[in-house]
C-alpha cells in the first residue's frame, strides 16, 4: 500500500538508530562470546541493563532480527553473516555506522531542502557547520577525525581481502606504489603484504598521516595532493574522486599523471570509487550507491559518477586510455588509468 511506503520510508532512519544501538552495546560481540544461542535475558543481564527493560531490549532485537542483522530461534539469538562481519576481527565496521549517525554530522540531512533554494555555491556541509569545508573540520575537531578515519580504515579493511584476491595480477611488473589519500594506511597494509616486492607509501595530509600506522612494510609521506605526489610506478586513489567535483578531481588526476611520468616505468593510477550502474548484483548495491551519492553531494558538494562522468574527468586530466576491470567488489568498481 503507498501509505504503507510512505511510513516505512519516513521511519527508515529506525533502522540506522537500531543498529547504532547494536553497535554502541556490542550485541553481536555478547552474542558471539556466548558461543551458543542465547537467550534474551542472558543478553539483558551481560549488558548489563535494569531487568524493567528487557522486554524493550526484545523489541529491539525484533527489529534487528527483521533486518537480518541477528537470527531468532526458540533457542535464543545468533549472528548471521552481517553481524558476522561487525565481530571480524580488527574489522570494526562499527565504525561506519557510528559515523553515518553521529548527532553532530546528521544535522546536515534536516536542511537539505533549505540547501536546495540557496543560490551561493557553498556545500551542504558548509552551510551547517560555519563555512568550514568536511576536511577541515576533521583537522580542527579531532574527535571527528578519528570517528571518518576509523570508518574508512574499517571499509578497507573489508575490500581488500576481495580485491586483493579478484586482482593478483594487477600489480605485476610494478616496483613502488603511493597510495594517495591513504589514510591511516590500512590498505597500503593489506598491498604491502600480499606483495612484498612492491615497496609501499601511505601519502595524505600531515596531521592524518601522523596517526598512520608504524609498520616496516610501507612508508609515509605527509603533504597535499593538488601540490604534488610523490613518484611512482602506481598510484591507488581509493574512495578519493569521490570526495571531490569534476575540475578538483581533473587537478588531481594530473598530479598523479605527472607522479607516474616521472618515475617512467609504463605505470598506471588505480582508481577505487562507486561507477553508478555497474555496482555488484547485490540486491541493495545500488540504493547504498544512491546514499552514497546523496552523501557526497551534502558532504562535499561532489558526486558518485556514471561510466561517462568518469571517462569526461579521466580524458579531461590527459589520460590516453583507461579500463573499468571485470569484478565488481560491492558497489566498488575497480578502474585503471594510463598515461
Ligand atoms: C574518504 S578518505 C579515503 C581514505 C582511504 N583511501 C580509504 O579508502 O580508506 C579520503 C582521504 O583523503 C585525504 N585528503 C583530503 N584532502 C587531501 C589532500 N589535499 N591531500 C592528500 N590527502 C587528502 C583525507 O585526509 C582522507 O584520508
Ligand atoms: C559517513 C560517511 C562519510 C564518508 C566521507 C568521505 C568518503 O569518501 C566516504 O567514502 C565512503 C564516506
Amino acid at each position: 500500500m503507498d501509505l504503507t511506503r510512505i511510513q516505512n520510508l519516513s521511519l527508515s532512519y529506525m533502522s540506522s538508530f537500531a543498529l547504532r544501538c547494536a553497535v554502541d552495546l556490542d550485541i553481536s560481540g555478547r552474542i558471539q562470546a556466548y558461543g551458543r544461542p542465547m537467550p534474551l535475558n542472558e543478553l539483558a543481564r551481560s549488558i548489563p541493563i535494569p531487568p524493567h527493560k528487557d522486554s524493550m531490549l526484545g523489541r529491539l532485537m525484533t527489529l534487528l532480527v527483521n533486518q537480518g542483522i541477528f537470527v531468532q530461534s526458540e533457542a535464543g539469538y545468533q549472528l548471521t553473516p552481517a553481524s558476522e562481519l561487525l565481530q571480524t576481527e580488527g574489522s570494526n565496521v562499527g565504525a561506519i555506522t557510528r559515523v553515518a549517525t553521529d548527532a553532530e554530522l546528521i544535522k546536515l540531512w534536516g536542511r537539505l531542502s533549505e540547501f536546495f533554494k540557496e543560490s551561493d555555491e557553498r556545500s551542504l556541509f558548509e552551510k551547517v557547520f560555519d563555512g568550514k569545508k568536511f576536511w577541515e573540520f576533521m583537522k580542527k575537531k579531532p574527535e571527528y577525525g578519528k570517528l571518518l578515519d576509523d570508518a574508512m580504515a574499517s571499509m578497507s579493511n573489508s575490500f581488500m581481502r576481495g580485491f586483493i584476491a579478484s586482482y593478483p595480477h594487477i600489480f605485476d611488473g610494478l616496483n613502488n606504489l603511493v597510495d594517495v589519500g591513504g589514510g591511516t594506511g590500512t590498505a597500503v597494509k593489506f598491498i604491502a603484504e600480499a606483495f612484498p616486492r612492491l615497496r609501499c607509501t601511505v601519502f595524505d595530509l600531515p596531521h592524518v598521516v601522523a596517526k598512520a600506522l608504524k609498520s616496516e612494510s610501507f612508508d609515509v609521506v605527509g603533504g597535499d595532493m593538488f601540490e604534488k605526489i610523490p613518484p611512482a610506478d602506481a598510484i591507488f586513489l581509493k574512495n578519493v574522486l569521490h570526495d571531490w567535483n569534476d575540475e578538483d578531481c581533473v587537478r588531481i588526476l594530473k598530479r598523479c599523471k605527472e607522479a607516474i611520468e616521472s618515475n617512467n616505468n609504463g605505470g598506471k593510477v588505480i582508481v577505487v570509487d562507486i561507477v553508478i550502474g555497474f555496482e555488484s548484483n547485490d540486491p541493495k548495491a545500488i540504493e547504498t550507491s544512491l546514499f552514497f551519492d546523496i552523501s557526497m553531494m551534502g558532504f562535499f558538494g561532489s558526486r558518485e559518477r556514471n561510466k561517462q562522468e568518469w571517462h569526461d574527468v579521466i580524458i579531461t586530466a590527459g589520460y590516453s586510455d583507461y579500463k573499468i576491470c571485470p569484478v565488481q567488489l560491492g558497489v566498488y568498481s575497480v578502474v585503471e588509468l594510463y598515461p
